[in-house]
């Protein structure tokens, strides 16, 4: 049985908690894996002590991995102080995503798992993509995908799987841009990625509601009436398993979890507080609907603890694990 091929993992922002999580998941991983070659600055890495190697290509990744972190070496331009990034590195940090994109579109890397960014200095050097998941997505736009094409943001950990309809939108755009059209699109993705990705034959999907209670009958707002329900009707005519749009703070208790395989939430806390709450340390940010797998940690760039040495590397092995699982459904296939 021919081994899997590396995963490719982007450095994300020098200046955040990125290089230190990093050494501190290949010590964990050292052992059994799974196998990933880092993409970033070699020189910034072993400034700080971790153990590294540069290589070539991906090819030597599984040679080095049981001694030490393989590095793709793509140097900074501007010197790192950590907790305090700078506009000029920017460049690099999105060149990186877009060779561990490349790689993995070229079936070198099994899939790409990223190390945060923060987004404002990114903005402030022209970045023009409200995150990896919506770059990432243009970088695989020509690449053939069976499928409806995402993006779709999803957030899991333990058994919750909650994946949004709106992502990095200002909570008073929201009604508005909570159309049946991204709310069918959003449901078809989570539901076909739920069995490309996961494993899972007959998914399960809940809705939440837009509104307290889900609209109270339409006493306390009318999207679920007017937006939601025709959605549910036509995913449900194209045999999708779907709930009516349920009242959300019902929706994430223990027994609740139990009865669906994912939730298709309507805006980006309504799903990222549940994850985060239920298990920030193990959380994991999916990328679903793309022609390549994708992972990050649920966290940012820790910016207040950068350098210490304080960091947790628990989500990125997480995430880690879960790109090596996702890659392997899809081997499958
Ligand atoms: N996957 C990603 O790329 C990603 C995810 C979330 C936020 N971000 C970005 O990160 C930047 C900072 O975001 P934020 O401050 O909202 O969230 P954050 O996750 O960076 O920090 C929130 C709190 O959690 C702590 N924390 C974060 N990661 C930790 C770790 N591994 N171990 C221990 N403690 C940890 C931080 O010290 C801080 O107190 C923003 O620009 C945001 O857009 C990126
Ligand atoms: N909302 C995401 C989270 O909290 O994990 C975060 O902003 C990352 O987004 P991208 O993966 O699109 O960079």
């Amino acid at each position: 049985m021919t081994r899997p091929a590396p995963l490719a993992l982007t450095m994300g922002e020098p200046a955040g908690v990125g290089p230190e999580i990093i050494a501190k998941a290949w010590a964990a991983l050292r052992p059994e894996g799974p196998v990933f070659a880092v993409v970033g600055d070699a020189a910034l890495m072993r400034a700080q002590g971790h153990p590294i190697q540069t290589i070539p290509d991906l090819g030597m990744a599984e040679d080095v991995f049981a001694r030490a972190v393989p590095v793709l070496d793509h140097p900074l331009p501007a010197a790192v102080t950590p907790g305090r990034p700078d506009t000029a590195n920017a460049g690099a940090i999105a060149d990186w995503i877009e060779q561990a994109v490349n790689l993995a579109m070229a079936g070198e890397a099994s899939g790409v798992v990223t190390a945060p960014i923060a987004k404002a200095p990114l903005y402030a050097a022209g970045f023009r993509f409200p995150g990896h998941t919506e770059f990432i997505a243009e970088l695989t736009a020509d690449q053939p995908f069976a499928g409806t094409r995402g993006p779709v943001m999803m957030l899991t950990a333990k058994d919750l799987r909650a994946c949004l309809v709106t992502i990095h939108a200002p909570l008073a755009e929201v009604p508005e841009l909570v159309t049946a059209e991204r709310v069918i699109r959003t449901a078809r993705v989570v539901h076909e990625a739920m069995r490309r990705d996961f494993g899972i034959a007959s998914p399960r999907l809940a809705l939440a509601g837009l509104n307290p209670h889900a609209g109270e009958g339409g006493s306390i707002g009318l999207e679920e009436i007017t937006v939601l329900a025709p959605a549910v009707a036509q995913l449900r005519g194209e045999g999708i398993t779907i709930t009516d749009p349920l009242p959300a703070d019902t929706l994430f208790h223990d027994d609740a979890r139990a009865t669906y395989d994912a939730v298709v939430c309507l805006y980006h806390d309504q799903a990222l507080i549940p994850v985060k709450t239920l298990d920030f340390w193990g959380g994991v940010n999916v990328s679903l609907g793309l022609p390549v797998v994708r992972t990050s940690p649920d966290h940012g760039t820790g910016f207040d603890i950068a350098g210490k040495d304080v960091a947790r590397a628990d989500s990125l092995i997480a995430a880690l694990r879960l790109a090596a699982e996702m890659a392997a459904a899809r081997a499958l296939r």
